[in-house]
C-alpha cells in the first residue's frame, strides 16, 4: 500500500480547506504514519471541529466486520485522507472512496494513484449517484448527514447489502431500537438489520469530541426486495403506525385478510394482546415476507410507496 505524506503543497490546501469546512464535519485516521495529523493540522482540526479516529483498532473491527470477498464493491462515504480506504483496498476489494474536500482529494489522488482497485471520486455525498448493482459501505461519515446517508442508502430500490459506520452514538441507538420510532425509520428496519456493534469512546478521536461515536452494523434482511413484498410491508406499516394501539392481528387481518392474518400470526407466534406499536420492525418485515409468499389473501389495492422511500435521493443510480 503506497503511503506517503502529504507534500507541504497539499499540507497547505489543507489548511485552506479546512477553514472552509463545516464546524460539524468530523475527520478521522488511524495512527498510521501516512495519516497521523501533524500538530498544525491537529491544531486546524481543532479549531473547526475535526476529530480525528486515532484508534486502529476501530478500523480493524470495522473492516473485519465487512467481510469483504476480493472484487466486493465497497463505497468509503467521506473518504478524508484514506483510513479506511486503504485497509478496505488491502482486502482485493473494488473501493470507491468519495469525498468533496479538495485538499483530502489531493491526498487521496496521490495515496492511491496506480492502484487499479481503488477509485477516488468526487463529490457530494448528497447527491453522488449510487452503485445500480449489490454494493457495500465501510464509513466514518459526517454526523450532520447521518439521516440523510440513511436515506439514500436504505431506500426501496437499494442495492446495498451491507454497511459498516461510524455514527454519533445517539444516533446509533435511536436508529437500532427494534420499534421504529416512526414509519420511515420501521420501513428501513424492517428491511434491514440495523445493529449497535459496540460504543467508540470520545478518547478515540483526536482531539477529543463532546460524544461517544459508535459501529452500527447495516444488514439487508432477505426476501424484502421485491416490490410485491415491499408494497405488503409498506401498508402493514402505514396501518400500523396510524393506529399503534390496535391489536397487530387487526393491522395484519386489514392488509392480508383474516385467514392470512391468522396463518401469518400462528406462525410467528404473534398473540392476541400484542398492540402494532409494539411489534419490532423485523418482525413487520418477516409478516410481508410470509405474506408475499404464501395463499394469504392480499388486499388487493395496496397504497403506493412514494417515492422518497424508494429512491436513494438526488441524482439516479448508475453503475460505479
Ligand atoms: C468523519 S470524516 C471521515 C474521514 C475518513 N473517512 C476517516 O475515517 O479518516 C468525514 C469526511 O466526510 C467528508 N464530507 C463531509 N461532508 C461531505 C459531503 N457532503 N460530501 C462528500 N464528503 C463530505 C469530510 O471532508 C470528511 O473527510
Amino acid at each position: 500500500m503506497p503511503a506517503r505524506r502529504p507534500a507541504g503543497r497539499s499540507r497547505a490546501a489543507a489548511s485552506r480547506a479546512a477553514k472552509s469546512r463545516a464546524p460539524s464535519s468530523r475527520a478521522t485516521t488511524s495512527r498510521d504514519s501516512s495519516s497521523r495529523a501533524t500538530p498544525s493540522r491537529a491544531a486546524a482540526s481543532n479549531r473547526h471541529g475535526i476529530h480525528l479516529l486515532r484508534s486502529s483498532g476501530t478500523v480493524r473491527a470495522l473492516i473485519e466486520s465487512a467481510d469483504l470477498v476480493p472484487d466486493a464493491l465497497v463505497l468509503d462515504l467521506g473518504a478524508g485522507p484514506g483510513t479506511l480506504t486503504a485497509p478496505l483496498a488491502s482486502t482485493g476489494a473494488r473501493v470507491i472512496a468519495i469525498e468533496r474536500d479538495p485538499a483530502f482529494l489531493l491526498r487521496l489522488r496521490e495515496r492511491f494513484d496506480g492502484q487499479p482497485n481503488v477509485r477516488v471520486v468526487a463529490g457530494d455525498l448528497t447527491v453522488v449517484p449510487l452503485p445500480r448493482g449489490p454494493f457495500q459501505v465501510v464509513a466514518s461519515i459526517p454526523y450532520a448527514l447521518s439521516t440523510t446517508l440513511l436515506r439514500r442508502l436504505l431506500p426501496g430500490r437499494t442495492r446495498l447489502s451491507a454497511a459498516d459506520l461510524v455514527v454519533e452514538w445517539g444516533f446509533a441507538r435511536r436508529i437500532s431500537a427494534p420499534v421504529g420510532r416512526d414509519l420511515e425509520t420501521a420501513w428501513w428496519a424492517a428491511r434491514f438489520d440495523l445493529r449497535l456493534v459496540r460504543r467508540i469512546p470520545a478518547a478515540s478521536f483526536r482531539p477529543r469530541p463532546a460524544v461517544d461515536s459508535a459501529h452500527l452494523r447495516i444488514r439487508a434482511r432477505p426476501g424484502l426486495g421485491e416490490r410485491r413484498t415491499q408494497r405488503i410491508l409498506y401498508a402493514l406499516l402505514t396501518v400500523a403506525y396510524r393506529g399503534p394501539g390496535r391489536p397487530a392481528r387487526a393491522v395484519l387481518a386489514e392488509v392480508v385478510g383474516k385467514a392470512g392474518a391468522h396463518r401469518i400470526a400462528a406462525s410467528i407466534d404473534l398473540d392476541q394482546a400484542t398492540v402494532a406499536g409494539d411489534v419490532a420492525a423485523g418482525r413487520w418485515g418477516e409478516v410481508a415476507r410470509l405474506a408475499a409468499a404464501g395463499p394469504a389473501v392480499v388486499a388487493p389495492r395496496l397504497p403506493r410507496i412514494p417515492a422518497r422511500l424508494l429512491d436513494p435521493g438526488p441524482g439516479s443510480p448508475r453503475r460505479a
